[in-house]
């Protein structure tokens, strides 16, 4: 019996009950800052229960007082039926408000709180995941865990409390009714049991299908032109007709699952109704009970199947939440980047930023989680006030080097530090809250939708229309941008549209630019400008810009001609290039 026992405590542990719990201890500590309107809210929906238990009575009171011709008590009774049953509805709207705005606050609460870890996430764990997927997350489940988290425990305890007070009430009068009345309880509790493994798999699958869909319609869309370039159409129209018949097929499933279950225990709720229904006349009949005690009883066993029905019927709401919860859990458990070295960086700027910053890297390796070796053994100086390129063959790791220099990845191994460039001693160590130290332009469109002024304040809010100007003629962007009958004011599409990738290069560039960081990184971020351009926008930074070093990536050999130092990545290394080395891949060039 012990031993018994023992199993199935240990089949809890490990199980899915398990998992429920700790998935429900994560849902309620966010649910715990609303304590007070959650408590509100379950203290409404048991006074609903008491008024509901006293319209009963009081019901019963009035048929008997019909029946009895008591005529002198029936307007009393009358008003006060009345008026519980109005309460009754009243209190039901008020539950239904408060239910409202409790879910609001934690749809709100779940999702800020969510979209900030994800953005604290590290980069590499985060990137293995579809942006659909994150999405569907981030809507998707946190909407379901706030819809439902009211059909929980405040629910729960409700429902229960709804049910041992009818059956006290029914069993004070008479206990066969009572046992009558619940006779349908042992087939509830089994068909809670049958339901919750069944759904399990369904829930997870169709979270999964779900997250797939939502990938396919946010890069079908963001990529209509691609899919009309190639005449995609009927493929991506066919693609989703696929997705749309696997979604309904898995409904389906569910649909019937459920509907089989509600038709079942309706068929037991009738017969449960029946056989009370009678008992109630034979008590009458054979002078037992009176035909109010009867009507009291009838609804009773009402509530009493109701309410079975309603707590088997939480059975697949748990289950949405608990999956939920557990799909959040998996993104929130996730290593976070640590940003709390900011103040002591900013110190260390500000007091060693006369005699310039430079960054050493000693002995990196670096391995993406998926993937082959990208460093091994490498070192890598950037002196401040230089133009230094990163050059290689495409795949050999320049964008990597730029995300290791960013804190974005983490080394296996290695020391990386920025210095005082007169006196080494004095440096901080790498963390993600480096970044404040450096301005970015990434491969492609890194503008967001917005005008050009708003994108620039992203990087300084309290810049000035003058600023502004400045950063994006350095950045060779004011030419254009001038002609524009808005100027900084024009508004940019989704994606950069309405502007030319060279532009849009121009404008990520100002931007950096504008941040005035003593780093500042260019990945083939001048690669759609013609080199003249190209030329007089890298002279116009070094020119312009105080203090600090530029390192661009690119495939353009001309760069090579204005820069301090050329990198050569290859065979895993960052190997310094001599001014020879340089000359022979520029004379090759030409
Ligand atoms: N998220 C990732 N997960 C796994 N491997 C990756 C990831 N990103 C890049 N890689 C791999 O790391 C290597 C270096 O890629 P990286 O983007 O740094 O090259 P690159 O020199 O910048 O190339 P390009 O000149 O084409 O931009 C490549 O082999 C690439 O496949």
């Amino acid at each position: 019996m012990i031993a018994k026992l023992q199993f199935y405590l240990k089949r809890i542990q490990d199980g899915r009950l398990k998992e429920m719990w700790t998935q429900t201890l994560w849902l309620y500590s966010y649910v715990r800052k609303y304590w007070f309107s959650i408590v509100l809210y379950t203290l409404i929906g048991l006074g609903g229960t008491g008024i509901s238990l006293i319209t009963s009575l009081l019901s019963r009171d009035l048929v008997d007082i019909v029946t009895g011709h008591k005529s002198n008590e029936l307007l009393k009774t009358f008003i006060m039926y009345i008026s519980f049953t109005l309460a009754n509805v009243i209190l039901s709207k008020i539950l239904d408000y408060i239910a409202t705005i409790i879910s609001l606050k934690i749809d709100n609460a779940i999702k800020a709180d969510i979209f900030e870890k994800m953005l604290l996430t590290r980069l590499e764990p985060l990137m293995s995941y579809h942006t659909g997927d994150l999405l569907t997350r981030w809507s998707s489940d946190a909407s379901v865990i706030s819809d439902g988290v009211l059909n929980w425990l405040p629910d729960l305890l409700i429902a229960i409390v709804r049910f041992l007070s009818a059956l006290g009430i029914v069993l004070y009068y008479d206990p066969l009714f009572a046992l009558l009345a619940i006779a349908g309880m042992p087939v509830s509790l089994l068909m809670s049991k049958t339901l919750l493994s069944r759904m399990q798999s369904r829930n997870l699958e169709s979270a999964a299908l779900n997250a797939k869909m939502m990938g396919f319609h946010q890069e079908s869309f963001s990529n209509i032109q691609t899919i009309k370039a190639f005449d995609l159409i009927p493929l991506y129209v066919k693609k989703l007709h696929e997705y749309q018949k696997e979604y309904l097929q898995l409904q389906k499933k569910y649909q019937k699952l459920g509907i089989l279950s509600s038709v079942f225990l309706s068929f037991i709720g009738l017969l449960v109704s029946y056989s009370c229904y009678g008992l109630g006349i034979y008590r009458v009949w054979s002078g037992t009970i009176s035909y109010g005690t009867m009507t009291l009883f009838l609804s009773l066993s009402g509530t009493l199947t109701g309410t079975l029905n309603t707590l088997v019927g939480m059975v697949p709401s748990a289950i949405n939440i608990t999956t939920s919860s557990g799909r959040l859990m998996d993104i929130i458990k996730m290593p976070r980047e640590d940003h709390s070295a900011a103040p002591k960086i900013d110190a260390f700027y500000q007091k060693n930023k006369q005699d310039g910053l430079s960054i050493s890297l000693q002995d990196i390796q670096y391995a993406y989680a998926h993937g082959d070796t990208v460093f091994e053994h490498t070192d890598l100086v950037i002196e401040p006030d230089q133009i230094i390129a990163l050059i290689g063959p495409s795949g050999e790791g320049k964008t990597t080097m730029l995300r290791i220099l960013l804190a974005l990845l983490e080394p296996q191994s290695g020391s990386l530090s920025i210095q005082n460039a007169k006196d080494t001693s004095v440096f901080v160590d790498y963390s993600p809250a480096i970044r404040r130290l450096f301005s970015y332009v990434p491969q492609g469109n890194a503008m967001f939708s917005g005008t050009i002024a708003q994108n620039m304040r992203n990087v300084k809010p309290d810049a000035t229309d003058e600023e502004i100007i400045t950063c994006l003629k350095t950045a060779c962007a004011w030419d254009f941008v001038h002609k524009l009958p808005d100027g900084i004011y024009s508004t940019i599409g989704e994606r950069g549209r309405g502007f030319s990738e060279g532009q849009v290069q121009r404008l990520s560039i100002a931007r950096a630019l504008l941040k005035k960081a003593p780093f500042l990184l260019l990945d083939e971020a001048t690669s759609a400008l013609d080199t003249v351009t190209e030329h007089r926008l890298l002279q116009n930074i070094m020119q312009k810009r105080a203090a600090g070093s530029c390192i661009v990536t690119t495939h353009r050999p001309t760069v090579l001609t204005i820069c301090d130092k050329v990198y050569a990545i290859r065979e895993k290394h960052c190997e310094l290039l001599s001014s020879e080395d340089v000359d022979k891949i520029l004379s090759n060039q030409q």
